[in-house]
């Protein structure tokens, strides 16, 4: 497959609560290998809701309907660790890490739950576990290698999302889904993270991303295109540029964003 194919499409879907309510109405959307979308819009307006449908990842919790197609093939009735291996890895906007584990035990982890699927893994997490080379090349290009045998717990908010980020990345997904990967941080962290991105993406050119955030520096440096959701919908769809020129999206959105 080459640069400009579709690598996810995201039909009509829907996301309704076990509560009744509707957090996602009629959302469609298409990504293309090696394309950076941001997902952006006010809090409440169903962008997690949206990537955690896209995963699978609402299963016991929301009625979820419509299509989804990872490279053509119809996942929407797929659990999320086949999904997963179908080439999508997300992080949360706050990271899903176990406290008590190290950074290299939540790297076994990941490898194991990604040829296994859920079950019996954890007995089989063990500390003499060994960094593959492109392990490795994550972990340095990420920064732990000196926290690799801590605890998470010792670990400070940003680190934890870059724990998160690097177990993501050792499965090598084709699509990233990132959510919020800036959030809690300062301008000086929040450049950090874009760093990684944009190192992350020289390195794997077919890597395709979508990206929640509400940093609009982040998203005009990381994303090529973005969409708007407000209420469930998508109300904007165009360049970074073109979003944030659109006076609907600036009057629901942006302009409660000083400097946006
Ligand atoms: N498990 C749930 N049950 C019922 N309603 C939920 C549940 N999870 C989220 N919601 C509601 O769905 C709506 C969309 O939430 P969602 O987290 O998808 O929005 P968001 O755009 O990601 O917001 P934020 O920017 O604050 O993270 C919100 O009104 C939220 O309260």
């Amino acid at each position: 497959m080459t640069a400009g194919e579709e690598v996810l499409a995201v039909s009509d879907l829907d996301v309704r609560y076990r509560s009744g309510f509707q957090a996602v109405s009629g959302v469609s959307l298409s990504l293309a290998r090696n394309e950076r979308l941001a997902v952006i819009g006010p809090n409440g307006a169903g962008k997690t809701s949206l990537v955690s449908a896209i995963c699978g990842d609402l299963r016991r919790k929301a009625s979820v309907t419509g299509d989804l197609r990872i490279e053509g093939r119809s996942v929407a009735r797929r659990r999320p660790h086949v999904r997963a291996r179908m080439g999508l890895g997300r992080t949360y906007q706050v990271a899903q890490v176990f406290p008590g584990m190290t950074v290299l035990e939540h790297l076994a982890l990941a490898r194991i739950a990604r040829r296994r699927g859920v079950g019996r893994w954890l007995r089989e997490v063990k500390s003499e576990f060994e960094l593959t080379d492109a392990e490795a090349k994550v972990i340095d290009l990420l920064g732990l290698r000196k926290v690799l045998t801590q605890r998470v717990s010792q670990l400070g908010q940003g680190d934890l999302k870059l724990v998160e980020l690097a177990a993501t990345l050792c499965a090598e997904p084709q699509i990233l889904l990132l959510d919020e990967p800036t959030a809690g941080m300062g301008s000086r962290e929040a450049e950090n993270v874009c760093e990684v991105i944009e190192t992350i993406v020289a390195l794997r050119p077919s890597l395709s991303i979508i990206l929640i955030e509400h940093n609009m520096d982040v998203v005009f440096r990381v994303a090529q295109r973005a969409i708007v959701m407000h209420q469930g919908r998508v109300i904007a769809d165009g360049t970074p540029d073109d979003v944030r020129a659109d006076s609907e999206v600036r009057a629901l959105y942006l302009g409660y964003h000083a400097g946006a």
